[in-house]
C-alpha cells in the first residue's frame, strides 16, 4: 500500500508537493490526475491574476502616496506663502495705522509750537461745553494776544519772532494746571480753556500766565514781553461761539485799556 504523502499547509509548498506528485510515474494511472493537472493550471492562472492585480494595486498605490505628497507639498508651499501675506499685512497695517497716527497728530497740532491748532481746540471746545452742560460746570475761555508783536518781527526779524512765540507758548503751557487745555487759535494768539473754573479763579490763572511770560528771557531781545488777556465764563446751553464772542471783546477791553491787562 502506498504512504499517503503528508498534506503541506503553505499553498506554493502544496503546488510543489502536487506538481511532484503529477510527475511521479507511480502514479501515471491514476484517474485522479488529470483533474488535478487541470486544477493546478488553474490555480496558476489565477496567481498569474493575483500577481498582476497586485502589481496594479501596488501602482495605484504608488501614484496615489505621490499624488498626496504632492498635494501635501503645494499645501505646505500654499501654507507658507499665505503666512508670509499675512504677516506683511500686518506690518502694512501698523504702518497705516502710525501713518494715520502721525496724520492725524499732525493735523491737530501747530508745527511751530507743537501745541494744539485751531482744529485741535474746536474739538475740545465742543466736548468741553458739552461736558460744561452735563455736569452743570462751566469753564472759563482765555483769548491771550501778545502785546505789540509785530514790534518784535520788525527789529528782530520773523524768525527771532518765530523763537518768541515758541519761548510765549511753552510760558503759557507751564503755568497752566495739568487738565486746562491751551492752543495756538492763530497768529500772535493762544486760546486757553480752563474745565470747571469759576472766572477769580480763572482769573489768577491768567494772572500767573501772564507773569510767566513777562519772564522770558531772549537773548536776542532787549525789550520784555507781555500779552493782554481776555476771559469769558461759558454760560450754560450758549453755544461756545458766543463765549469766544465774549472772550474777544473782553481781549479788545485789554488792547484799549493799555495791554498788559487781563480783562473780563
Ligand atoms: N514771526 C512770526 N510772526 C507772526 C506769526 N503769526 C503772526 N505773526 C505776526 O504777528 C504780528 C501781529 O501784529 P498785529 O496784529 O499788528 O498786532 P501787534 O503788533 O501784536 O499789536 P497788538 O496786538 O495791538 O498789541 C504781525 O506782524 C504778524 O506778522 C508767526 O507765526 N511768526
Amino acid at each position: 500500500m502506498l504512504e499517503r504523502p503528508r498534506l503541506a499547509h503553505d499553498e506554493d509548498e502544496l503546488i510543489v508537493q502536487v506538481q511532484a506528485l503529477l510527475a511521479d510515474p507511480a502514479h501515471q494511472g491514476n484517474p485522479l490526475r488529470e483533474p488535478l493537472a487541470h486544477l493546478l493550471g488553474c490555480n496558476q492562472v489565477h496567481q498569474a491574476q493575483l500577481r498582476r492585480l497586485i502589481r496594479i494595486s501596488d501602482g495605484y498605490q504608488y501614484i496615489s502616496r505621490r499624488q498626496q505628497e504632492s498635494l501635501e507639498h503645494q499645501y505646505d508651499r500654499q501654507l507658507h506663502r499665505l503666512e508670509k501675506l499675512a504677516r506683511i499685512s500686518d506690518r502694512y497695517q501698523n504702518s497705516l495705522r502710525e501713518l494715520s497716527e502721525t496724520l492725524k497728530q499732525a493735523s491737530l497740532h501747530d508745527p511751530l509750537t507743537g501745541l494744539g491748532n485751531r482744529r485741535f481746540l474746536m474739538e475740545r471746545l465742543t466736548q468741553e461745553t458739552e461736558r460744561a452742560n452735563r455736569k452743570e460746570s462751566p469753564y472759563t475761555l482765555g483769548i491771550l494776544d501778545v502785546d505789540r508783536f509785530k514790534a518784535i518781527n520788525d527789529r528782530f526779524g520773523h524768525e527771532a519772532g518765530d523763537t518768541a512765540l515758541c519761548a510765549i507758548a511753552q510760558a503759557i503751557a507751564g503755568a497752566l494746571r495739568e487738565y486746562d487745555v491751551c492752543g495756538r487759535w492763530g497768529g500772535e494768539e493762544f486760546l486757553i480753556l480752563m474745565p470747571e473754573t469759576p472766572l477769580d479763579f480763572a482769573r489768577q490763572i491768567a494772572q500767573r500766565v501772564s507773569q510767566s511770560i513777562k519772564a522770558i528771557h531772549l537773548e536776542f531781545l532787549d525789550i520784555g514781553i507781555s500779552a493782554s488777556v481776555g476771559l469769558s465764563v461759558y454760560r450754560l446751553g450758549e453755544r461756545f461761539s458766543d463765549t469766544l464772542n465774549r472772550a474777544d471783546a473782553a481781549l479788545l477791553q485789554a488792547k484799549t485799556h493799555g495791554r498788559d491787562r487781563i480783562e473780563g
